[in-house]
């Protein structure tokens, strides 16, 4: 239902710089500013098409201000996006995108039906209007219902059968789940996943629920104060970390030994007598997935073994939960997209 709000519907002119790959979204050096307040800043993001993208982030990270800058609702203050290697705004992409908006705005007045009957109308060439119907079946929504007097949940399953009728390439969804019952997030969960692997469809889809992205997303954009903390794709990333946990150090403030190597921890965190410690592996020898500490304090010398050859230490390879929250946690201000290469 994103058509009616769309920036007009022309090119602007060409930006200098080398083309966008055929990435389902580009963004390089991407910036929105509010009055008073800096929503994103400087963002650099390749989303590969096929994938499903996690986008994360604490409230107001500037999640909704990059889904709407992708569906051509605001227009960026620096830089520049595309999606499909178009503007978004223009036909080509609108065709090829399908907006979901947290709100889920629809006309409170029509019916059900004729609220599909609009999405129709809006993609006349595209339209599949069995996909559409099939989700407002799985939820035992009335057509002749007006949308006014429906539940929340019911609301966005009607939101969701536009965006999945509209058989678009790629999917914004902010906050798609959120209003809907458990039952119903695991369905709809199903249908995105399917759609994505008998489609190919690119899906964006922010949510705060991280336990409930670890089957469905293969890929992750984490922003953080406005900018992109965290990308990637979510094997080579959780690859790229090791989750340590041992018993902490009562004479250290976050519970580490003294002689670990801080440089590589996103997180450590004390719950009574153990630590619990995110890090970046620091090389690509699988035999060094857990960090070695690099700097021995002098009057500890030989106090402090290599972490991955202590016994003591339990060293597995983080869930995504558990690498988005330590990131999340995470004061560190440097951005790490190291496993952008490996989305591609
Ligand atoms: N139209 C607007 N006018 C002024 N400020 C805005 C506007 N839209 C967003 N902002 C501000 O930009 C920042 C980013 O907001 P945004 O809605 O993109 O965050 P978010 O990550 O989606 O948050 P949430 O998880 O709470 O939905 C916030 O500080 C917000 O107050």
């Amino acid at each position: 239902m994103s058509d009616p709000h769309h920036a007009p519907d022309h090119e602007p002119d060409p930006v200098p710089g080398p083309m966008p790959g055929p990435a389902a979204l580009h963004a390089a050096g991407l910036g929105r500013q509010f009055p008073g307040r800096r929503a994103l800043r400087d963002c650099d993001v390749e989303l590969p098409p096929g994938r499903v993208t996690a986008l994360v982030g604490p409230n107001g990270a500037g999640k909704s201000t990059l889904l709407q800058l992708a569906a051509g609702l605001l227009r960026p203050t620096t830089g520049r996006i595309r999606v499909f290697g178009h503007a978004p705004g223009t036909a080509e992409a609108r065709r090829r995108t399908a907006f979901l908006a947290q709100d889920k705005p629809l006309h409170a007045r029509f019916t059900v039906a004729e609220t599909l009957r609009l999405g129709r109308e809006l993609n006349p060439r595209q339209w599949d209007q069995a996909a559409a119907e099939r989700l407002v079946r799985g939820g035992d929504v009335p057509f002749g219902a007006r949308i006014g007097s429906l539940s929340g949940g019911s609301r966005t399953r009607v939101a969701l059968a536009l965006v999945l009728g509209k058989r678009a390439d790629l999917l914004l969804l902010d906050e798609p789940l959120a209003d809907l019952d458990p039952l119903a997030r695991h369905e709809i969960m199903g249908l995105l996943m399917a759609e994505a692997a008998e489609r190919g469809t690119s899906i964006v889809l922010s949510s705060h629920v991280l336990a409930e992205l670890e089957d469905v997303c293969d890929h992750v954009l984490l922003l953080k104060d406005g900018a992109v903390r965290l990308a990637g794709d979510v094997d080579a990333l959780r690859e790229g970390h090791t989750r340590l946990t041992g018993r902490a150090d009562p004479m250290e403030r976050d519970g580490l030994p003294r002689g670990f190597d801080r440089s590589a921890v996103v997180h450590a965190a004390v719950g009574g007598r153990q630590v619990t410690v995110l890090v970046r592996n620091g090389s690509a020898d699988p035999a060094a997935a857990a960090p070695r500490p690099a700097r021995t304090a002098p009057d500890r010398a030989g106090s402090v073994p290599p972490v991955a050859a202590d016994e003591r230490w339990i060293a597995e390879t983080p869930s995504l939960e558990a690498l988005l929250l330590a990131h999340l946690r995470s004061p560190d201000p440097v951005a790490d997209t190291s496993a952008k290469e490996a989305a591609a």
